[in-house]
């Protein structure tokens, strides 16, 4: 996978070396590259703002510079990180994982001037994604984050491809508790079922365990588990 990210910040994306996205990129599965996005200004000062046309607070981002990077990096599918964007899922982090070329480009201010993102839309397929109901200081850590769900899904990330389909968001449910040595921790003993070594039980209790947690914690995501693997008794409206 190509990845193109266009940032005023591009020390921001250091980090990704350390963590898997370096082995990723290490082991070939990923190519990224960080753009500066004042590399395409012209202005002595490199401006990339200005004022917002029928006013308001802040800056708005400047359409030029914008249109040249994006320009210059080709065809892909462009991300952009944003308050206004539609809430990321896990089945989002797939669709993206299973593309050839993304194109993160990192907001700041009140925002990217909407000319870019409609010109964008006119030759490339545009995903504006938001994280959250909040607002960040622009884009760059929310890439780090879209990064991260989308490349431990790439294939050869994840040592253990089994965690993928065990994980939470995976099968609709949240994850059942897990636990580790030793057995006994501060006078809390690990359930006993879990070292019986009966397999069957095991899972059952985790199903268990996943629905007793997402039906407390998430009933959005029960009220859209498919009935398919609820018997009609189990959901109580
Ligand atoms: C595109 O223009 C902007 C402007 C300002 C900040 C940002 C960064 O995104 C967020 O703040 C965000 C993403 N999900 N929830 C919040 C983008």
């Amino acid at each position: 996978m190509r990845v193109d990210v266009i940032t005023i910040f591009p020390d921001y994306f250091g980090p990704l070396e350390l963590s898997l996205i370096g082995k990723a990129r290490g082991a070939g599965l990923l190519d990224l590259t960080v753009h500066d996005l004042r590399k395409w200004t012209s202005d002595v000062h490199r401006t990339v703002d200005d004022t917002p046309y029928g006013g308001g607070p802040g800056m708005v981002m400047r359409p030029e510079p914008w249109g040249q990077a994006l320009d210059a990096v080709g065809a892909g599918t462009l991300v952009v990180p944003s308050p206004v964007g539609k809430p990321f899922t896990q089945a989002d982090a797939h669709e993206l994982a299973s593309l050839d070329h993304l194109i993160f480009a990192c907001g700041r201010y009140e925002g990217i001037d909407q000319r870019v993102i409609d010109d964008a839309a006119a030759r490339l397929p545009v995903r504006e994604i938001s994280l959250g109901d909040y607002v960040l200081f622009g884009g760059e850590v929310a890439v780090i984050v879209i990064m991260e769900a989308v490349t431990r899904l790439l294939p050869g990330v994840l040592g253990n491809a089994d965690s993928l389909t065990e994980e939470s968001h995976a099968a609709g449910l949240l994850e059942a508790p897990v636990y580790t040595k030793p057995a006994s921790w501060r006078e809390r003993d690990v359930p006993d079922i879990l070292r019986s070594g009966d397999h069957g039980r095991i899972a059952r209790w985790r199903r268990a365990q996943s629905l007793l947690r997402t039906a407390a914690r998430r009933p959005d995501m029960l009220a859209a588990y498919p009935d398919e693997f609820l018997d009609k008794t189990d959901r109580k409206t």
